[in-house]
């Protein structure tokens, strides 16, 4: 037997496990079954090349609890250690490793949140036990088994004893303020958390299952307790695409998320070796407008091992709301957060993923457009996103981002231009792309423009003025305009100006008359010559203050500009019949009654009219109706 004293230069550094690594004391049973699944493939390993002559057998890991004992054990059938071993391995690099870990994060506020991603080894069992034991037999049979014991001071005994399997057991007495990593339920949520896709079978404890023995009907039922393996070895991402159907993706999806029940949209298998290591599925979810996004959806592995589920910072952002699993071994895993962001092969990792994403959307938008275009309205919002946060990513998506017109068709953005670019070209060679934000509340704008033969497009994502934005500064001459944004002949300006039925003195007496009958501080009144057809009088709101207004509130655009009072632009139609009726009327109240009814119904034909004021007005209907 052999007494020691770990070489340390910090003083002491296990105080400070258990105290700044305090919010994340959970991931010790992470660190001690990563070590178990290392220690099992490195066996698997040796025996493939002939360096070990063991026979490998079951290497089920098993984790066990004793509450009389207080005591939690990981037990492994790996290569194990000799007792030289232990102290090589245990007493100088595992702990050199820990106190260079502990000192790197001591000072960082951040501290627990790091260690919640990336361990800290073997001594984080510290956290959550006063006492801990190593039992391990080597795989070389010539070797004695060792025992090592340490209560959390630098001092430790490490001595021969007999194991009869080959194998480690991790023996953790545990903390009386840990007492909850006792509870079987605790340590299953977490083995669900952590473990769920370890490369090697994770045994906790037993559970029945009930089997059907013979067929027909013989056919008898029959119950079983067998070993309860919590982890699926082989989870889809690691297998080749060829090999799986659909439905396997789908079972994977249900196996991730257990307690989702919309199936997602489609899957992107990820399978690259080369320059870097990554494999993985992500799934597009669907995606309303308005929804509530899940973002920490996508859970990243290394080697199987989960580390995280928050990938912000990581991969980009548009990319945290889609679903599923990305593995690569190239992902450090003792790292901190900030160094994950600017590591290289994380970049590259994300810049890849970003492709492959668009080929695949290339690919099922050409192979079945039909489709595709049903599924449109669920993933356009993270495209868009996409769009507008990837420079790349917008050059790609020009291939498959659609537009949907009110009509419900679908075109992608170069197909749109063509179509319109002959009627809704202006005098100036602009290409003016009309659109509504709701097909009920514009509709008598939007059939002004139909009567005109020009196309209306549906734009009713939340961040759509920032996409019309940037499509008009890649696209030159060419502006976006909300079909209420004015009336149709000023929106799309053409070269025939309409001749006014009133002369201009005319127009000069009628203006500070409509002036004096509305609220200022709400309309702009604004005289226009228009044709006769269209509507007396029009509420309209200017395309720049609107979309300003709708860019403060999503991020961007002027500052402040979200809590500006609502104005508005009272177009008056001077060619029509009812605009000369007022001017001609001589009763002034007569004519201010006219005013506030042709004022009510443009409020009301956008459903603005709303409260007292609709109250009065419908009052004031009924009873022109009874007077006749
Ligand atoms: N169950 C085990 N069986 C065999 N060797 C083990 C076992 N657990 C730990 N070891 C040895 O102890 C060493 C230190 O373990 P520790 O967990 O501290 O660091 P690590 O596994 O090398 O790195 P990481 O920080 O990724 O966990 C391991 O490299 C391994 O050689």
């Amino acid at each position: 037997m052999s007494n020691g004293k770990i070489n340390v230069t910090a003083d002491n550094i296990f105080p400070i496990i258990k105290k700044f690594l305090y919010s994340d004391h959970e991931i010790f049973l992470r660190e001690l079954i990563s070590n178990a699944v290392d220690a099992t493939l490195k066996l698997k390993t040796l025996t493939r090349i002939g360096e070990s002559k063991t026979e490998l057998g079951d290497l089920t890991i098993e984790i066990k609890i004793d509450k009389e004992a207080k005591t939690l054990t990981v037990s492994d059938k790996g290569l194990g250690m000799s007792t030289e071993e232990v102290d090589k391995y245990i007493n100088q690099l595992a702990f050199s490793g820990a106190e260079e870990f502990v000192k790197k994060y001591e000072d960082k506020a951040d501290g627990a949140a790091i260690i919640g991603h990336f361990g800290l080894g073997f001594y984080s069992a510290f956290m959550v036990a006063k006492k801990v034991e190593i039992l391990s037999q080597s795989h070389n049979a010539e070797a004695k088994a060792a025992h090592w014991e340490c209560e959390g001071d630098p001092e430790f005994t490490l001595e021969e004893a007999e194991k009869a399997e080959r194998g480690t057991d991790i023996i953790l007495h545990i903390n009386d303020d840990s007492l909850e990593f006792l509870e079987e339920a605790r340590i299953r949520e977490l083995l669900n958390k952590y473990c769920k896709f370890l490369p090697v079978p994770i045994k906790f404890g037993t559970k029945e299952i009930t089997e059907t023995l013979g067929e027909g009907e013989d056919a008898k039922e029959e119950k079983k307790v067998v070993d309860d393996i919590i982890n699926n070895p082989v989870p889809a991402w690691t297998k080749a695409p060829g090999d799986l159907k659909d439905e396997d993706y789908k079972t994977f999806y249900r196996e991730l998320y257990p307690h989702t029940f919309e199936e997602p949209l489609f899957h992107i298998h990820l399978n690259v070796d080369y320059p870097f290591d990554l494999t993985g599925i992500l799934f597009f979810p669907r995606v309303k407008p308005n929804m509530e996004l899940n973002r920490n959806k996508i859970q990243l592995y290394q080697n199987q091992v989960f580390v995280t589920d928050n990938l912000e910072g990581i991969v980009p952002d548009f990319l945290t709301m889609l679903h599923g699993v990305i593995d690569s071994k190239d992902i450090p895993l003792n790292v901190s957060r900030s160094y994950l962001q600017s590591d290289g092969a994380v970049k590259k990792i994300s810049s890849h993923i970003t492709k492959k994403v668009a080929d695949k959307l290339d690919e099922l938008f050409k192979n079945d457009r039909k489709d595709f275009e049903s599924k449109w309205d669920d993933i356009k919002v993270i495209i868009e996103y996409g769009m507008l946060s990837d420079e790349k990513f917008f050059a790609r998506a020009q291939k498959f981002a659609l537009y949907q017109n009110v009509k419900g068709e679908y075109f992608t953005f170069e197909e749109y231009k063509e179509k319109v670019k002959d009627l809704q070209t202006d005098k100036d060679g602009k290409l003016v792309m009309l659109y509504a934000a709701h097909k009920d509340g514009q509709h008598s704008f939007i059939k002004r423009a139909h009567d005109k033969g020009y196309d209306v497009l549906l734009m009713d994502s939340p961040i759509v003025s920032h996409l019309m934005q940037r499509l008009e500064t890649s696209n030159e001459n060419l502006t976006f305009a909300r079909v209420d944004s004015d009336s149709i002949d000023k929106l799309i300006k053409k070269d025939e100006d309409q001749p006014s039925k009133l002369t201009e003195e005319q127009i000069n007496t009628l203006k500070p008359i409509i002036e004096g009958s509305v609220d200022k501080a709400k309309f702009t009144v604004m005289m226009e010559n228009l044709s006769s057809d269209e509507s007396p009088f029009i509420i309209t709101v200017p395309e720049f203050m609107r979309r300003m207004k709708e860019m403060s509130m999503t991020g961007g655009g002027m500052m402040g500009m979200g809590n500006m009072p609502d104005m508005y632009n009272l177009v008056v139609n001077t060619n029509h019949d009812f605009v000369n009726n007022i001017l001609s009327e001589s009763d002034e109240e007569k004519q201010k009654a006219m005013i506030k009814q042709g004022t009510d119904l443009a409020l009301l034909s956008q459903n603005l009219l709303q409260g007292e004021e609709l109250t009065n007005f419908v009052e004031r209907s009924f009873n022109s109706l009874t007077k006749g």
